[in-house]
């Protein structure tokens, strides 16, 4: 008999042991009661001899042969366990698959896949055709077979099941094994340009550090060409058989990235992302965990894949937001891809035109290699930046007099200009204009957003929506107005103002479903649209070969953020719009408005550009003791009354008071309520890490046994970067 330490997915830091019948390796699943549940834990290793081995229990049952977690991503465990102070069983969770949480098989199934029947004619196909979607259904099977699942998540069961009963599709089976390495046969390297001198320096420097951990920072403008850094830099890499994983910030959002890769090598490639089926996620772990992909691309979670053969690690854009994750486990991708690469040794290239100052100071200082491209590829030139002082102008549907001059300017020259405004909806507030009251969400204290597509009001923060009332919640006056512009006024605005221009709003709202944004982007690079109106979703890495303006319409409200990150986040935003015009050989401009024309920081960007910005921004925070001089663990609590989560934290506040610490708090967020519940939090920071932490480890034991500690939700955050 033997006793197993057991990580169980329950919000106790700590592992729990049980007896099993024969020993068991670390990185297995098992199956264990727990109170009076049975839960899936992940064997870490042989527990000592218990002190009263009568009251233990037995393991259930073992799921695996081989482990899940294998011995680096186990060691990865412990250390996400460690660091961001989070229970080990959840972490272990976290990391697996959704499926293989819940107990399916790790081993590759034989997969269901469906076709059109042998049978079918052209006469049966034409009877068809008033049953459109059926018809689509079958036309997309004529053309591949489907998965089983994808099909489930393209039609409708009653559609499926109709032409199953007319005998028009059927079932195969695709054996279950997996072939290990079997892209490296297929590999071969499409035409590819030649790297200019730069570039050629960023890819020999990577490629001289084969087999070790080397974290890189290609600093390079947007434009340079840094994916082609990445596609040469992997080439012997893939030639060498062994793997590369790729973290990007939103497959969706930049389609054409997968499709570089693809094309470029000729192999199958992996894809890992947030709208993928489960089973269809478990099959890319798989083939990544057994060898039979080359190359993985995928978002934040993707970097817990298992890989047979690491070769390399790139976090594409590696400054974006995406890559911390909000909720339970609140670890950093792109912080883990380090310690990925060191445990593997492997490279690391961490790339984007903006780096954020986390891994700029990392480089500057040394501890990352540090390559920079500084011109644009293929002969594209600088977008050149101005700002437009608006103070006292005319202005149209949020749109002053001078700019529309300049749109049409670049619309007569047979451009595109993409317009970007930081607000979906139609306006950001509704309010009375008799007694000036605003419509509210009662539970956020914020002011509802109007979407008249929809005739709702809805809350941007939680999500709540109401229809547009006809009169004043507080007087009842019928006169209500909306104040302020959003993408949907804009794009009725920009209408009215340029009737002969085709135009394209792109927002959430707008480009929901999975390949709509993907049709869009298409369509925008054939020339069907002269005006792009929309939010953050078009300053993502995008291609816009025809674009020569970017207006940014209002920037004002970030320059007075009480966020310290609102003017890394802002410089970022700016720097990334801009570097969507002049791609090409046309050359680009963009205009900021501003009610702040002189303000520093527009000043210092368009000037001096955001390489300049940077190193100055990295001067203030060492003066003002913030990150990355120092680090920081947040203590988040959110309680219905205020009261609570205020004591909560100020009871808190005892266990971590540290000679070696600085404690701020508590204090409301910046967002003080949301979901009707009140939202404080308290920030510990120390120039050093190891204290820092050291001090956190010891005091969560009494913090979490306070008696307030089960009234409020209450959440940890190491490396905070959202304190809203
Ligand atoms: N050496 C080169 N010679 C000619 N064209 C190149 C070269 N390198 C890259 N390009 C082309 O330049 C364009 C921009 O390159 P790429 O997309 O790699 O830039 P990027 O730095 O990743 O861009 P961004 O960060 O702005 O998204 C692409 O069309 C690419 O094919
Ligand atoms: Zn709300």
């Amino acid at each position: 008999m033997a006793f197993i330490e057991v990580a169980v997915p329950v919000p106790l830091r700590q592992t729990f042991t049980y007896f099993s019948d024969r020993t068991l390796v670390p990185g297995l699943r098992v199956l264990v009661p727990f109170g009076n549940r049975e839960l899936i834990g992940v064997v870490i290793k042989d527990a000592p001899r218990p002190a009263s081995p009568e009251k233990i229990k037995p393991i259930k049952k073992i799921y695996d042969e081989q482990p899940v977690l294998d011995g680096l991503l186990l060691s990865l465990c412990h250390w996400l366990s460690q660091y961001y102070h989070h229970p080990v069983g959840e972490v272990a969770h976290t990391m697996l698959p959704v499926l293989l949480r819940k107990g399916e098989s790790a081993q590759p199934q034989p997969m269901q896949f469906y076709k059109v029947a042998n049978s079918v004619d052209v006469e049966t196909l034409h009877t068809l055709k008033r049953a459109k979607k059926q018809y689509a259904l079958i036309m997309a099977l004529q053309e591949s077979p489907l998965e089983l699942s994808l099909l489930r998540e393209q039609y409708s069961a009653s559609i499926i099941n109709a032409v199953k009963e007319k005998g028009l599709i059927e079932t195969f089976e695709k054996p279950a094994s997996i072939e290990d390495k079997s892209w490296l046969g297929k590999l071969k390297i499409a035409e590819r340009p030649v790297p200019d001198p730069e570039q050629a320096i960023a890819v020999t420097a990577i490629n001289q550090q084969t087999g070790k951990f080397a974290p890189f920072l290609l600093e390079g403008v947007t434009g340079s060409g840094k994916t082609e850094v990445y596609l040469q830099a992997i080439e012997p890499v893939l030639q060498a058989g062994k793997q590369v994983l790729i973290l990007v910030p939103e497959i969706g959002l930049t389609p054409q990235t997968v499709d570089r890769f693809r094309q470029r090598f000729g192999i199958e490639v992996g894809v890992l992302h947030s709208q993928l089926n489960d089973s269809a996620r478990l099959r890319v772990w798989q083939q990544a965990r057994d060898g039979e992909l080359g190359i993985i691309i995928g978002t934040r979670s993707a970097i817990f894949t298992p890989l047979k053969y690491p070769g390399m690690l790139i976090v594409d854009e590696e400054h974006d937001e995406s890559f911390k994750q909000q909720d339970g486990l609140r670890y950093h991708a792109r912080d883990l891809a380090v310690m990925r690469a060191q445990e593997s040794q492997m490279p690391l290239v961490m790339g984007t035109a903006t780096p954020s100052l986390e891994t700029l100071q990392n480089a500057l200082g040394k501890r990352y290699g540090h390559l920079q491209l500084t011109r644009r590829a293929g002969g594209a030139q600088v977008t050149r930046q101005h700002i437009l002082d608006i103070k006292d102008q005319p202005v149209r549907f949020g749109i002053a007099e001078g700019m529309l001059k300049i749109i049409r300017q670049h619309l007569e020259q047979g451009n595109q200009v993409l317009v970007f405004i930081n607000r979906r909806g139609f306006a950001p507030a509704i309010l009375c204009h008799h007694c000036g009251e605003v419509e509210q969400c009662h539970r956020c204290e914020r002011p509802f957003t109007v979407h008249r597509g929809h005739r709702r009001l809805q809350c941007h923060h939680c999500g709540a929506t109401r229809p547009i009332p006809s009169s004043c919640s507080h007087c009842h006056s019928p006169d209500l107005v909306t104040e302020g512009v959003g993408t949907e006024q804009l794009e009725q605005g920009l209408t009215q103002l340029f009737p002969n221009a085709s135009q394209v709003r792109i927002d959430s709202d707008s480009v929901r479903g999975k390949d709509k944004l993907q049709q869009i982007l298409q369509d925008i690079n054939q020339q069907k649209y002269q005006l792009l109106i929309g939010t953050q979703i078009l300053s993502k890495g995008h291609h816009f070969p025809h674009v020569t303006l970017v207006v940014v319409l209002d920037c004002d409200g970030a320059l007075f953020s009480a966020d310290f990150r609102a003017a890394e986040k802002l410089a970022q935003l700016i720097t990334q719009l801009a570097g969507r015009a002049g791609r090409a050989t046309k050359p680009g401009e963009m205009w900021l408005q501003s009610h702040n024309p002189a303000h520093p920081l527009l000043q210092d960007l368009v000037q001096n550009g955001y390489h300049h910005f940077a190193r100055h921004a990295l001067l203030e925070r060492k003066m003002a003791l913030l990150p990355p001089f120092q680090s920081q663990i947040l203590l988040r609590a959110e309680a219905v009354q205020a009261e609570q989560a205020f004591t909560f934290l100020q009871q808190a506040r005892q266990y971590l008071e540290d000679a070696q610490l600085q404690v701020m708090g508590p204090m409301p967020s910046l967002m003080e309520k949301r979901q009707g519940r009140y939202r404080f939090i308290l920030v510990a920071q120390a120039a050093h890490r190891k204290p820092l932490h050291n001090v956190v480890r010891l005091a969560l034991p009494a913090i979490a046994a306070q008696p307030l500690a089960s009234r409020v939700r209450w959440a940890l955050d190491v490396d905070p970067t959202d304190f809203t």
